[in-house]
């Protein structure tokens, strides 16, 4: 891993993670990560690969302290042992008010919450939730400056502010949703598929947007993606899982070409031959 900050400490350190779903509707208990253990210095940019099932989300989800509520409706990932320390606090073990504190850090974007926006508030009122959620009296002015650039850097009209995730394409939306992922400018960005469904004539823009924000921030991200332009222009190391186990680990070139694992190798090489041809359509 490339130190980007040699006299920081890890933002990221996941000790011997075990997490499960727990039995639900008829469907056993599910081990969806074991044993896993990385860090990621500050200010460094960690990628996690893996095929479909593999573990990338839930895992994503518990580092960004979105895992384990138990407010939700939804099946929740349990951690049945070990530790993920992010920012200095132990995502698995939160009181309800450290947790809040801890997600203002840590911007989330998961993977269906472009798809997902809801439905019945303007773009503005989605992008600004996370705050609003958190002081219902914050200034309206300097937020809007923040807005504003981040929604030029995503090539998005400031008059979309006033629509309805209904009237965008699913490629607007998901950059509205990393337009809300950013708005409280948090120091850590954990990221699921930040590219999805977005064309590519505006990937690149997304892709430019994180490569800005983490400079003038130092801020340590991880992200979910099999997009090679994602990996080639911003990830310093790459995390491999196959089934919920940590299987290969390095630079990118190290990952696509060095590695001795066969299954690291079949991604690698289906990365590669996939990914330039890929079109998205918005
Ligand atoms: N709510 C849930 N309840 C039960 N099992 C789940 C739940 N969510 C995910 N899983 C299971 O946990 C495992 C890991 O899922 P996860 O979504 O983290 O994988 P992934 O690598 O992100 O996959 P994808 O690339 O398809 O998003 C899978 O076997 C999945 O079926």
């Amino acid at each position: 891993m490339i130190d980007r900050n040699p006299h920081g400490s890890d933002d990221i350190i996941v000790s011997d993670l075990s997490i499960s779903y727990p039995a639900h509707g008829g469907s056993a208990q599910h081990q969806a990560i074991e044993g896993v253990s990385f860090s990621v210095p500050k200010g460094a940019v960690c990628g996690l690969l893996g095929e479909s099932g593999s573990g990338k989300s839930t895992l994503a989800k518990v580092i960004a302290a979105r895992g384990n509520e138990v407010t939700q409706r939804t099946v929740q990932p349990v951690v049945n042992s070990g530790a993920a320390i992010v920012l200095g606090q132990n995502v698995v073990k939160l009181s309800k008010r450290k947790r809040s504190i801890l997600t203002a850090e840590i911007g989330y974007l998961g993977q269906a919450d472009g798809a997902t926006l809801p439905p019945d508030r303007t773009v503005a009122d989605c992008i600004l939730e996370p705050i609003a959620e958190r002081d219902k009296r914050f200034d309206r002015q300097q937020i809007g400056l923040v807005i504003a650039e981040l929604m030029d850097q995503v090539a998005l009209p400031l008059t979309m502010l006033h629509t309805y995730p209904h009237e965008l394409s699913k490629g607007q939306r998901q950059r509205v949703a990393i337009v809300r992922a950013l708005v409280m400018q948090p120091r850590m960005l954990v990221a699921d598929e930040p590219t999805l469904g977005v064309d590519v004539a505006n990937r690149p823009r997304v892709v430019d947007m994180l490569d800005a924000y983490r400079t003038r921030h130092n801020a340590t991200m991880l992200l979910v993606s099999h997009d090679i332009t994602v990996l080639e222009r911003l990830v310093d190391e790459l995390i491999v899982l196959q089934s919920g186990s940590l299987v290969g680990r390095g630079t990118i070139e190290e990952v696509f070409s060095q590695t001795n694992h066969t299954y690291v190798q079949r991604l690698a090489a289906a990365l590669r031959a996939t990914a330039y041809d890929e079109l998205a359509i918005e």
